[in-house]
């Protein structure tokens, strides 16, 4: 597919998405239908769609309108690509720009210039104060391809050589003792012998710092109440010799987690039932969120949260919270970690958690903001008395 095309389809591909489509089924339904396209053709259009998703209100404005057409146009002028190029009619090109469709569109400003809903504005103003613009700048990029080298295996410069091998070139980050920021080479990742091997994971710099900053010790046990496919619980496990469980209240996303510990070399059990494998000396909570810290990874989220959604979240979060503190030894730690930067989410579930639970105390509160190396994070480490 030539350039151009590559952005034709991308229109196809977001007018569905305007329609209701989840942006992945649009997608794949897209190249489903059209075996022409080769996998650099797919990964270019995807990188098209996504761009335009991190960015729907502003590319709305600078096109003119929200359709997928205008708002590749919108792109192409925010990325000072000229749009006669890409609107050249020819093949399977977008046909040739109007005279109205070129004369259409604005600058964006306010709320369009930081694509972020407008209805959630003075929400985020309110969380991040003069963080607010470079947070929402950060969103508007696309998120850096992270490592976690696994210390059990290998070291963090050692490990740079043998990606290298594999046309994977990657560079020491300072978001966490074992971290990689990848810099070519991110698509041979899944097929690497390195991944494959358990030598590396792919996990966001944020949430391998959030590992770290827990008070892990050789010898626990320790608890992952929202283990997911187990990112954190195989962080942790490369960190301490502990007695590792991992719960999930949907058990279906554990059922990668044996194979993915079997590849790294760690025992992380299974826990069905927290309750009768409790005390805990160390619980982590982290949550069900907004994700509003990791957005530019999945920007649809940013256009579907609404203040209903949110306020159903946080009553998970404190219910999530106040199950596990029933399960800490006494001097034991909870520690409760989303990817929001919102404060409903982060410092106030925590305060009531507080006010309610005399027994607790807040020993440490990190923030992260979305930046180069690292998606916005919270957590807080509760010492229970
Ligand atoms: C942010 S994700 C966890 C990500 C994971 N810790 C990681 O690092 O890969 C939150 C998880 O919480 C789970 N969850 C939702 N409600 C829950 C509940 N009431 N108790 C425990 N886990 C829950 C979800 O199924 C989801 O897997």
């Amino acid at each position: 597919m030539t350039p151009a095309a590559r952005y034709g389809a991308a229109i196809e591909i977001l007018d569905q998405i305007l329609d209701g489509t989840p942006a992945e089924k649009a997608l794949t339904t897209w190249a489903r239908r059209s075996r022409f396209a080769g996998s650099k053709d797919r990964a270019a259009i995807r990188d098209h769609v996504f761009d335009i998703l991190r960015r729907k209100r502003s590319t709305a404005v600078e096109g003119g309108v929200e359709t997928g057409r205008a708002m590749v146009l919108g792109l192409l002028r925010q990325e000072g690509i000229d749009p006669a190029t890409v609107f050249t009619g020819e093949g399977h090109a977008p046909a040739t720009l109007s005279e109205a469709e070129q004369a259409a569109g604005q600058p964006a400003e306010g709320g369009a210039a930081l694509d972020l809903p407008e209805a959630l504005l003075e929400m985020f103003r309110d969380s991040l104060g003069d963080d607010l613009a470079e947070y929402a700048e950060a969103l508007r990029h696309r998120a850096p391809v992270m490592l976690r080298v696994n210390s059990r295996k290998l070291s963090r410069d050692a490990a740079i050589p043998k990606l290298a091998a594999e046309g994977i070139i990657a560079e020491v980050s300072e978001a966490a003792p074992n971290a990689l920021h990848v810099t070519e080479g991110a698509r041979k990742i899944n097929n690497s012998n390195a991944y494959r091997d358990g030598l590396v994971e792919l996990q966001d710099g944020a949430s391998q710092a959030v590992a770290e900053a827990l008070p892990l010790e050789d010898g626990q046990k320790v608890l992952d109440m929202c283990a997911g496919g187990g990112g954190k619980s195989l962080a942790m496990a490369a960190r301490a010799k502990a007695r590792f469980m991992a719960y999930d209240a949907n058990a279906q996303r554990l059922r990668d987690l044996p194979e993915r510990a079997r590849r790294a070399s760690a025992q992380i059990e299974v826990c069905n039932n927290p309750e009768g494998a409790a005390p805990f000396d160390l619980i982590l909570c982290d949550v069900p969120c907004s994700g509003s810290g990791s957005w530019r990874r999945a920007p649809e989220g940013k256009w579907r949260m609404d203040a209903d959604g949110l306020h159903d979240l946080t009553q998970l979060q404190g219910q999530i919270l106040r199950r596990a503190a029933d399960l800490v030894a006494t001097g034991g730690t909870l520690a409760y970690a989303t990817c929001s930067v919102l404060k409903q989410e982060n410092d106030d579930v925590v305060a009531s958690f507080l006010a309610e639970n005399q027994g607790f105390s807040l020993t440490r509160e990190i923030h992260w903001l979305p930046g180069a190396d690292g998606d916005g994070f919270y957590l807080a480490i509760l010492t229970a008395q």
